[in-house]
């Protein structure tokens, strides 16, 4: 199975990440096909990791051997539909849909076949081979399910769920949450330039100090989190100041009721595509 051509069918911001994790990580240019319809995305894929690139997606489905849609979900069933009126036996194909919001059953009925199926909820730091990935599989052999764990652990973390419902759970967790991050890094820099640093350096003092916080995380796994931050904090002191103030504005309510959200919207879109 890690033989198999793999196609990428829409080659926006996730496949290139993935594409790219795959790359660092020693899978075969020559095993990767990335479809877009967009021609500018394809030269930059093609450019940067030597994949194979197509605007034509029966011609992938007909080719690869694993068929991963990551079209946006609103796209989806008018890309199933397309595949259908191919008539491309896809019916051993082993699918992956990194889409949030759609369902295997809902994936299923859209391709009008019980094909074999995996959901991946990947994040965007797949890209550095930093990426978590939660999945979930139906009617997929151990084989199959290996050859995904080994194209998903080369992009970072790869970890199974036995429950469909817990992928919603993840994209609330490490799907959605890079942008929870880049939204506190954008706060801290917005008020830097306030302070009257310049783009450059706030930019730079900003990144730099998520980038230690994360490796100090990363790097003393018998240190909580918490006292991570404790250690930081002195009594009395500065960050106790800054510390006091987001608690007393409920800064854990407002990220569990934004994980919330995400999860609820996951949902949302299960009954709407
Ligand atoms: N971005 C993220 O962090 C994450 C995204 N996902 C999931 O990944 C999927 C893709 O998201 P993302 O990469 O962000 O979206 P993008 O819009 O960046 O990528 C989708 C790409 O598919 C192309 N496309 C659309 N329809 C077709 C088609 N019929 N044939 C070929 N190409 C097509 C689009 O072209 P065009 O540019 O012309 O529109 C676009 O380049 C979504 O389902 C999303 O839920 C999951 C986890 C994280
Ligand atoms: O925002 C979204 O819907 C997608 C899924 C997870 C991250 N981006």
């Amino acid at each position: 199975m890690s033989n198999k051509t793999i196609a990428f069918i829409g080659t926006g911001n996730m496949s290139y990440a993935i594409i790219g994790g795959m790359i660092k990580n020693g899978f075969a240019p020559q095993s990767i096909i990335a479809t877009n319809r967009n021609q500018d995305k394809l030269a930059k894929v093609a450019a940067d990791f030597q994949v194979q690139t197509t605007s034509d997606n029966n011609q992938a489905l007909r080719d690869a051997d694993v068929i991963v849609l990551s079209v946006k979900p609103q796209m989806m069933a008018e890309l199933c539909q397309s595949f259908i009126d191919s008539g491309v036996d896809f019916s051993d194909k082993l699918f992956i849909s990194v889409a949030a919001g759609i369902t295997v059953a809902r994936l299923r009925a859209m391709l009008a076949q019980k094909v074999k199926m995996v959901r991946c909820m990947p994040n965007t730091p797949c890209l550095l081979g930093r990426g978590v990935c939660g999945l979930y599989g139906e009617d997929i052999s151990c084989e199959e399910r290996e050859y995904v764990t080994k194209v998903f652990s080369a992009t970072g973390i790869a970890t199974w769920v036995e429950q469909e419902s817990q992928i919603n759970d993840v994209i609330a967790v490490t799907g959605s949450s890079p942008a929870y991050f880049f939204l506190f890094m954008e706060a801290i820099e917005e008020k830097a330039k306030a302070l009257g640093f310049s783009d450059e350096q706030a930019r730079q003092l900003v990144q730099q100090t998520a980038l230690g916080a994360a490796e100090m995380a990363v790097s003393q796994p018998d240190i909580s989190i918490a006292q991570l931050r404790a250690n930081v904090t002195s009594k009395g002191g500065t960050t106790h100041a800054a510390v006091e103030h987001l608690k007393s504005q409920h800064l854990h309510s407002t990220v569990a009721g934004a994980m919330d959200a995400c999860i609820a919207r996951a949902e949302e879109m299960e009954q709407e595509i």
